[in-house]
């Protein structure tokens, strides 16, 4: 919604104008950009927040070109430095800040993670940048780069998209990185939707000095039409019925997002849904797919009308999907202030939105919580229970059979689910103990429940499946042909290291005859294989956890992973807010 203040009332280079009105074609300004332009020009610092699609991205874009109209810089002068957590914002502010590409022929660039830093070097060198889009982990590659030709000492203006998030410990080393290679006299802003959370001694950190701080529509915390919605599970088996029910009654002919809080459970659904739902469009995205795949799977998304796109919190902050009325949050934030963010995707530049919660019995405290924060929720008519689980199942049951590769993927789902929940940020909303152990293992799907360590001691009601999953092959020959082959390598060494480890007297000869004794052997390295894949997965989530707190950066999480399947990491690619 703008206001009645138009461009022209503020105090702007007349080409910043020109382009205002020729290349966005807009007339009025938009509260926060009558808030915040006005003392960001003026040589402040500031901290802003204001909602989701507010116009955020020109209250900083306008103020940075705006100054880079009135000097002169070298094409190897970095003027202006944006930073974004997330590759596909980047990209967006990237394509923003292009249509100001004539003012003194500034030289806009970004940088996010998926290229090579060579490549990424070799541009920047042979192009020049003035004004640079970037993420933090790939920025401080490149400033470690011996041979970057960008002369980062000129930089005047310094922007935190997402700030809040930007000051999180994931980023923490990056970003100090990146502050001791620029220089201390600057102009430099914050911008979130959700930035009071933020401490100032946090924005000190960040090298702000006494910043002007603006907050728009103070007391409301979402869009004015956005309307909030939650629908309250007896337990997480009805809660996947009912979200067949609710992509059944809302989301077909429609355009929506259904966030999840792993990439495991994202890959996973996204198979099911698509099986249940042959004539959906649906598309699923998360950050372990490689940049070119994720790219195209949001360009597609907004060029098309009726789509339903699967995702993670990846997608949650900043990327401005002009036209979907519905948000589903299936899973509640891992993070609470994504809650607002992830709403937010809807019912932007004043358009109506809706915003779905889906929660279980023993996380009704949620609701609460965000009437704390002037969020105000309403309880979903109608109930959503029409699609029951146990036909569900049955189809579901068929679908899972027909895949080893299935199998394996809603066993990986239900193990990242099970782990993030465990570290949920608000423990004392999501509660671990609450949670009914078997219904999340048959929303999942599962045939057997994996034997991890989190849930041993729990008491658990699940009737395992009388399908064996080991009898079902995978249906890509290839992956069946490795699968064998890796259970091979790893049932000869396990037997190998058994044998070495008996007294010797019963070896070799006394082998053969000593049936029992080699059954025993058998037995235990079946449960050793259980056992390893078990500590892998637990070392894989460490690993995570580290990379989250900020105790191993992006670059060594990814060596370490290599060590687990090397095969499956070919393609991949990992972001802070999807693991
Ligand atoms: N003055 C304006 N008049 C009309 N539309 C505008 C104006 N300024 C920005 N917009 C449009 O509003 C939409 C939302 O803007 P933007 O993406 O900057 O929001 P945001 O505040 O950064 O949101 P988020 O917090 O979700 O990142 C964009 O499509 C943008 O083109």
């Amino acid at each position: 919604m703008t206001t009645q203040n138009q461009w022209s009332e503020l105090n702007l280079e007349p080409i910043i104008q020109k382009v205002i009105a020729n290349e966005f074609k807009f007339q009025y300004l938009m509260p926060v950009q009558k808030a915040a332009i006005p003392h960001f020009i003026k040589n402040y610092d500031v901290a802003v927040e204001a909602q989701t699609g507010s116009g955020k991205t020109l209250t900083f874009l306008v103020p940075l070109f705006n100054q880079f109209s009135k000097q002169k810089y070298s094409d190897h002068q970095l003027f202006g430095l944006v930073l974004s957590p997330a590759r596909e914002l980047a990209q967006q502010i990237y394509d923003v800040a292009k249509k100001f590409q004539n003012v003194n022929q500034a030289k806009i660039a970004f940088a996010i993670g998926g290229t090579s830093n060579e490549h990424d070097v070799k541009y920047l060198n042979e192009k020049g940048c003035n004004i640079l889009i970037a993420t933090p982990g790939k920025l401080r590659q490149l400033l470690d780069m011996a041979d970057l030709q960008i002369n980062v000492k000129t930089l005047e203006f310094l922007i935190f998209d997402e700030a809040d998030r930007l000051m999180s410990n994931e980023y923490s080393d990056d970003i100090r990185f990146i502050l001791s290679k620029l220089p201390k006299q600057r102009r430099t802003g914050l911008f979130s939707a959700t930035l009071s959370s933020a401490k100032i001694h946090d924005l000190m950190k960040l090298g702000l000095r006494n910043p002007v701080q603006i907050k728009v529509n103070a007391n409301e915390a979402m869009p004015a039409k956005l309307r909030n919605y939650y629908h309250i599970f007896e337990n997480r088996m009805d809660k996947i019925a009912g979200l067949v029910d609710l992509i059944e009654k809302k989301c077909q002919n429609n355009k929506s997002i259904i966030f999840f809080n792993t990439c495991c459970s994202v890959v996973y659904y996204s198979i099911i849904f698509k099986q249940l739902f042959p004539n959906c469009n649906i598309l699923s995205m998360n950050g372990q797919m490689a940049q070119k795949k994720r790219q195209k799977i949001v360009t597609n998304f907004k060029s098309t009308n009726s789509v339903i796109l699967f995702t993670t919190d990846v997608l949650a902050r900043g990327l401005d999907f002009d036209d979907v009325p519905l948000v589903i949050q299936f899973d509640p934030p891992q993070d609470p202030s994504f809650f607002i963010h992830r709403s937010g995707r809807t019912a932007r530049q004043g358009r109506d939105g809706e915003a779905i919660l889906l929660l279980e019995q023993h996380e009704r405290g949620f609701i609460q919580f965000l009437g704390r924060s002037n969020i105000e929720m309403n309880q979903l008519d109608g109930v959503l229970l029409e699609c029951q689980f146990q036909q569900l199942r049955e189809k579901c049951l068929k679908i899972v059979t027909t895949d080893r590769d299935i199998i394996e993927k809603g066993k990986a789902a239900f193990i990242s689910f099970i782990r993030s929940y465990k570290e949920h940020k608000l423990q004392i909303l999501f509660q671990f103990n609450q949670l009914n152990i078997g219904k999340v293992a048959y929303s999942f799907f599962l045939l057997r429940i994996p034997r991890i360590k989190e849930i041993l001691s729990k008491k658990i009601e699940f009737e395992q499946s009388q399908i064996d999953p080991n009898s079902i092959p995978f249906l890509d020959k290839n992956q069946e042909k490795q699968y064998l082959q890796k259970r091979e390598n790893k049932d000869k060494k396990l037997e190998e290291k058994k044998i070495q480890q008996l007294p010797k007297q019963q070896v070799p000869k006394k082998q053969e005859k000593n049936i029992k004794n080699i059954k025993s052997i058998r037995k235990k390295v079946k449960q050793q294989h259980e056992q390893e894949d078990d500590e892998e997965l637990r070392a894989e989530q460490n690993l995570v956890k580290k990379l989250k707190q900020g105790k191993i950066t992006l670059q060594q999480f990814k060596e370490e992973m290599k060590n687990f399947d090397p095969e499956d990491l070919q393609d991949a690619d990992y972001d802070k807010d999807d693991l």
